[in-house]
């Protein structure tokens, strides 16, 4: 049976009404698609929780987790991803790549014109209803 991961996303939201995207970088899976920054949920974390941590991991500031966007299963080649993507907005500090390759505040509008990973696309369909 495949491997089946559970993984949390944030749609963090600025006073613009523009999102935060984040790059994949060339040393990670997915390599140059775009994503809604987050990662994978550990044993015993609720995914409110999961993402809080791995934002500030990865971006080095602190989010507030609102509502759920979309809860996706993709069935990539080697593993079963289920992205659970939250509304967020940053309650302290400011974003910085650590691991991605760039990060962007884009209008909603822009978003498709971004090359996203496969599992993001129902999110970002979503957003631009
Ligand atoms: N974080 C995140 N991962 C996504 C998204 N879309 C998507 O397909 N994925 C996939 C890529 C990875 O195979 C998997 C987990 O992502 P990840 O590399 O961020 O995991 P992580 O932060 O926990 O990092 P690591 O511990 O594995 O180094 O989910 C997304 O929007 N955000
Ligand atoms: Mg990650």
């Amino acid at each position: 049976m495949k491997k089946q991961i559970k993984v949390v996303g944030a749609v963090i939201r600025n006073e613009q009404n523009q999102i935060l995207c984040a790059l994949r970088s060339t040393e990670m899976s997915l390599p140059n698609l775009w994503e809604f920054p987050g990662g994978k949920i550990e044993e015993g974390e609720q995914p409110e929780e999961s993402l809080v941590r791995e934002i500030q991991e990865e971006l080095d500031c602190e989010i507030k987790v609102a509502d759920l966007v979309e809860d996706v299963v993709h069935e990539y080649p080697g593993v079963i991803v289920n992205l659970l993507t939250y509304e967020a907005t940053v309650s302290s500090g400011r974003p910085v790549a650590s691991e991605h390759a760039k990060l962007e505040w884009k209008e909603i509008a822009e978003l498709k014109e971004l090359e996203w990973a496969p599992a993001d696309i129902p999110t970002v369909e979503k957003l631009m209803k």
